[in-house]
């Protein structure tokens, strides 16, 4: 929450200064406040984890929320069952002709294929481009950033010769940005995938801000300069256990697959893998929310916002 002090405190200047975020009285004054509208489209096979995994993390902030859970109805699920997207999902159809303070679109382990062989890719597109005017901020992650990254600024994917498999440290590139407000120079956040987009792809884009990366893993957040658009390629929504499961999957499949790094205690498989990232991704998802939505969205949605306060 934002530190509301008078108009002409010194401290003010000082402290946003230090990227703290400080709230004239004259703007708090006029603050009307409602819950705020998230849709979550989720493409994960494995709906009712990855439900799990954001709710709790949108939910940890003072901020009323409204949740509506998104799948893609050009794609018949195989992994989420019927009656659970009939009782709790809702499609694009229903929700299209609402504006939206927030929108969520996770990963997919479709990252083998190109992005037109994915069989709602037409539906997804549709939907990205929906988010443009009627979406105040919207968050990819993982694959659904590739998708966004590429959909909206043509940047493409490429296959990783190894799967970037592990929990990886990530730095502040861009200080001073809200989305990073509080980070440590240093975080840890897993990353778990086959395909990566490239630094210089990203770098070299007017419309793109490379926000946080690691050494090791690559670009790990970009956005629009205005915050509408933000691009995550790790996982920190991930549970202490998500990356151990995976790896199991993977190797009683017979496919080849490493040891994620820096994960189990001294890589050791047989042992208990505890997060490090849980911290990382509370903030991440909580400035989101604050800056990037609640700060950011109009009272009256399809208005412009009287506060610019980023
Ligand atoms: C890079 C990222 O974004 S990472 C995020 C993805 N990670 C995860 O989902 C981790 C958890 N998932 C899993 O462990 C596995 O996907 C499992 C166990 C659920 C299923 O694995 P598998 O049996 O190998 O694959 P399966 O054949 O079920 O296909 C996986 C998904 O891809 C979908 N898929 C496959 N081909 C296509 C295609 N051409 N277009 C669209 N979706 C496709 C499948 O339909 C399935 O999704 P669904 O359950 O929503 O229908
Ligand atoms: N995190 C994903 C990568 C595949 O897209 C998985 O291992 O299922």
């Amino acid at each position: 929450m934002p530190i509301k002090v008078p108009d002409n405190l010194p401290a003010k200047e000082v402290l946003a200064g230090e990227n703290i975020f400080v709230m004239d009285e004259s703007v708090a004054y006029h603050q009307d406040i409602r819950p705020l509208r998230i849709a979550i489209l989720n493409l994960m096979p494995t709906k009712e984890t990855t439900e799990t995994q954001l709710l709790r993390l949108i939910g940890n902030t003072p901020l009323q929320l409204e949740a509506v859970l998104l799948h893609p109805k050009t794609h018949l699920s195989k992994n989420t069952s019927a009656e659970h997207l009939a009782s709790f999902y809702k499609t694009f159809d229903d929700i299209k002709d609402e504006q939206y303070d927030g929108m969520i679109i996770t990963g997919a382990p479709v990252e083998h294929l190109p992005f037109e062989e994915v069989n709602y890719w037409d539906e997804l597109k549709e939907i990205m481009d929906w988010t443009v005017n009627n979406v105040t901020s919207t968050f990819h992650i993982c694959w659904g950033a590739q998708a966004g990254l590429y959909h909206h600024f043509g940047v493409p994917k490429y296959p990783l010769d190894d799967k970037m498999f592990g929990v990886f440290s990530h730095g502040v590139s861009k200080p001073n940005v809200p989305l990073l407000r509080g980070f440590d120079e240093m975080f840890y956040v897993p990353q778990s995938r086959h395909t990566e987009v490239r630094r210089e792809d990203v770098a070299n884009h007017p419309g793109l801000e490379i926000l946080s990366e690691s050494e090791d893993a690559g670009v790990y957040i970009a956005a629009t300069a205005d915050g509408k658009q933000i691009f995550v390629t790790g996982h920190s929504e991930y549970d202490s256990q998500s990356l151990k499961w995976e790896y199991d999957r993977d190797k009683a499949k017979g496919l080849r697959i490493n040891v994620p790094i820096n994960y189990f205690p001294n890589d050791d498989p047989e042992k208990f893998p505890v997060s490090t990232w849980r911290a990382h991704a509370n903030l991440l998802f909580s400035n989101w929310l604050n800056y990037y939505v609640y700060q950011a969205t109009p009272y009256e949605l399809g208005k412009a916002n009287q506060n610019t306060l980023r």
